[in-house]
């Protein structure tokens, strides 16, 4: 039986798909093979020797130490794409709820007492305060063109804006899947120069770190709104805070509140709502379930971030091995001579590397037993060894 340790509110279709007879799911299990999360912060958490993978039902792995548990040769899922839509829509919110200053006019009818003929002039009378102006012709500037950001540009595309990318590492399929009415931009200063509006959907790293700063702002047409739905670090909260003041910054609209910019008329903060839809959570949950259950059943690695793409069909009555080893010369020659020694016989092999790490599939013919595995085990070099 397989321990599932779910840090989040993981949805439960998702953790239907772990069959109950061989996945025991639970939110206090100790010794678990696996770990379930969505936000939770696994940086401060210790990790249990038990441990086979992590599986982050999102996009953003800032949350875990991925390089910690490359080198304990533990891959980290993530589900690239089942949360986009879902961000996309409240991105296109926070356009909207800014150009027509929708929250304060809100507020103000809110507040509103009395009858119906005092309510009805404090309407038409108050209304002009909060007058705004329409998306068409406005620019949007896009950072990052991963699976949110081509959505957004795509959609505000189509309400009638242009839109401006930049995205170094933007993926052929990537490319085809936006429309070439965004215009390209080579650099993030680029964008900002051009930028009515700017959203950022990058992954946090020393590379993204405060993208939006007090250099990067002042590069900007005065009155930019400033949206981020990525992560709290993209964004220097005290330069978009003074550069509010000036009125260089219209709005900011962020996922990720600081406690400075709370209550400023003109910050629309929300509690990291991005993903927060049955849909999202479920698709989520669904993807993140199967790529672990395929993992700890077939060793197969769909969607890790630190683990190459490795997927095997299993060889008829075959036995199946897995190792995770540094990425570095002779690792496959030695892992074969040792089958070979031991008189077994290869039907079928994949291995594959990302970065420092390698992965190797091999079927064999009858099972391995336990002095070869610990052979294997032994090399220098390897992290980890299962037969799944
Ligand atoms: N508010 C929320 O609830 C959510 C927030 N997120 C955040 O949004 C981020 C992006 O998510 P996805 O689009 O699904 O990820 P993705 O991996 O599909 O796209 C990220 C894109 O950013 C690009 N990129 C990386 N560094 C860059 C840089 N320095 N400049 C410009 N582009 C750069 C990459 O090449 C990639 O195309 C996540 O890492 C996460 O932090 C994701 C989902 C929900
Ligand atoms: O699970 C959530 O609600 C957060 C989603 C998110 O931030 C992500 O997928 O990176």
């Amino acid at each position: 039986m397989y321990r599932v340790l779910a840090l989040n509110n993981i949805s439960k279709v998702g953790l239907s798909r772990l069959p109950a007879d061989r996945f025991q799911t639970g939110k206090d299990l100790a010794d678990p093979d696996v770990i379930l999360l969505r936000s939770a912060d696994l940086h401060s958490m210790d990790l249990p020797a038990s441990l086979l993978a992590v599986g982050r039902a999102g996009a953003g792995v800032n949350n875990i130490p991925v390089a910690a548990l490359s080198a304990r040769g533990i891959p980290v899922f993530n589900t690239p794409g089942a949360n986009a839509n879902a961000v996309k829509e409240l991105v296109i919110a926070g356009l909207l709820l800014a150009a027509r200053n929708i929250c304060q006019a809100w507020a103000y009818t809110q507040a509103l007492e009395g009858d119906t003929q005092t309510v009805e002039h404090a309407v038409e009378a108050g209304k002009k305060q909060f007058a705004g102006f329409e998306l068409p012709g406005r620019t949007l500037g896009v950072v990052g063109l991963g699976a949110i950001g081509r959505q957004v540009a795509n959609a505000a595309l189509a309400l009638g804006m242009k839109v401006v990318g930049y995205d170094p590492g933007i993926t052929v399929e990537g490319a085809w899947l936006l429309s070439s009415q965004v215009e390209r931009a080579a650099s993030v200063e680029a964008v900002f120069s051009r930028a009515d509006f700017i959203t950022f959907h990058v992954p946090l790293n020393d590379h993204t770190r405060g993208l939006a700063n007090a250099d990067t702002l002042r590069l900007a047409r005065p009155g930019l709104t400033v949206l981020n739905f990525a992560r709290a670090g993209i964004v220097d909260t005290d330069a978009v805070a003074a550069a509010l003041e000036t009125g260089q910054v219209h709005y900011y609209v962020s996922d990720f509140p600081k406690p400075g910019l709370i209550g400023h008329p003109r910050v629309i903060a929300l509690p990291h709502l991005g993903a927060s839809t049955a849909e999202a959570e479920e698709n989520c949950a669904v993807m993140v379930a199967d790529q672990v259950r395929d993992y700890i059943e077939n060793g197969n690695i769909t969607n890790a971030v630190n683990f190459p793409w490795v997927v095997m069909p299993r060889a008829e009555g075959a036995v199946r091995l897995s190792v995770v080893n540094a990425n570095v010369p002779n690792m496959v020659g030695q892992i074969t001579t040792a089958l070979a020694e031991a008189k077994l016989n290869i039907v079928d092999m994949i291995n594959k590397s990302k970065g420092e790490l390698a992965y190797t599939l091999v079927d064999v013919d009858r099972p391995l037993p336990a002095e070869l595995l610990a052979k294997i085990r032994a090399i220098a070099g390897v992290l980890a060894v299962r037969c799944p």
